[in-house]
């Protein structure tokens, strides 16, 4: 059956945003933006620098509060939350969890330990219970210890739970901050930038990972990522922000040609091709360089 069949027979959407805007002083980050991601989708949401994708993720989160517009998550349990303004953690606990684009572990603990953390926010024992040794919080001890086994087994890692995070390559570091999301046992996971710093292995390693997560585990990923091959292999649909705006959507084909997206990318690449041009100007003006020679640079 074709992924788009797959998505249809899952039934619904699991994320529905409306008119959000999000304004910080008189810069808008958010323009009324509007997306629905349907249950079993991998949507992808690129854009250049600076074009507001970690700001949604994290109007999504909870981490900022958008002044306008709605963002529903509908669970496959039913019903539905509105999460614009909802509390980061009561977001996790309705089943949509995050990574950062800057790995947020804790370096001085395990593998095993950053992992059974996440798993132990969603437990309810209490710390005088886990003190005293109690035997609900002995259970949930070793549920929590399966759990993170089992999640760090997923991502590949189960040869490292006792290294140190800080220990682990760039690549493997990436996937710990997957499993710790995955530990909560979300139905939306959202990856910022998952492929940043990774070399081809771990690259083409990550996009087998995220495939896996959406089939085997039927995880909704919403993902940002600046790598384009990446984007084009795993996702099935693509939204394009740029100045807080969205430009486009559509298949990774048909967003690839659409005029709009190629304008704000080329757009993009001459303010970087006009600087790297300015600091070449400034760099020869210094060493006393002919301006002929400048005008060919
Ligand atoms: N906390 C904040 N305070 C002020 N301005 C912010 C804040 N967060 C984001 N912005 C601004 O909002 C705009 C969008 O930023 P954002 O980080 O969402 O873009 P992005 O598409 O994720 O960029 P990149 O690809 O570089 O990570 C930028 O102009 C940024 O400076």
């Amino acid at each position: 059956m074709a992924k788009t069949e797959q998505v249809a027979e899952a039934g619904g959407n699991v994320l529905e945003v409306s008119g959000v805007t999000l304004r910080f002083g008189g810069l808008t980050s958010l323009n009324d933006v509007s997306l629905s991601m349907g249950r079993g989708e991998i949507l992808a949401i690129i854009g250049p620098n600076g074009a507001g994708k970690t700001s949604f993720f994290n109007s999504v989160t909870g981490a900022y509060l958008p002044q306008e517009g709605t963002i529903g998550f509908l669970p496959r349990a039913g019903g539905r939350h509105e999460l614009r303004g909802c509390k980061p953690y009561l977001v996790s606990r309705h089943g949509v969890s995050r990574t950062f684009q800057n790995i947020r572990l804790f370096g001085a603990l395990t593998a095993l330990e950053n992992v059974k953390i996440a798993v132990e926010t969603r437990q309810k024992t209490d710390a005088v219970s886990i003190m005293l040794g109690l035997p609900h919080a002995r259970r949930a001890e070793r549920e929590s210890d399966r759990r993170a086994h089992e999640v760090l087994a997923f991502v590949g890692l189960e040869g490292r739970l006792n290294e140190l995070a800080s220990s682990l390559s760039y690549g493997e570091q990436r996937r710990l901050e997957i499993a710790r999301a995955l530990a909560t046992g979300p139905e939306l996971l959202l990856l910022d930038e998952p492929a940043a710093g990774t070399n081809p292995t771990e690259k083409r390693d990550l996009e087998d990972l995220i495939r896996r997560i959406n089939a085997d585990l039927g995880v909704s990923v919403l993902l940002i990522e600046h790598d384009m091959k990446l984007v084009m292999s795993v996702a099935d649909r693509v939204v394009v922000l740029n100045f807080g705006k969205k430009i486009a959507e559509g298949t990774p084909g048909e967003v690839q040609r659409d005029p709009a997206v190629i304008e704000a990318y080329l757009g993009a690449s001459a303010e970087e091709d006009a600087a790297a041009v300015a600091d070449v100007v400034a760099e020869q003006a210094a060493s006393g360089a002919a301006e002929g020679e400048v005008k060919g640079a």
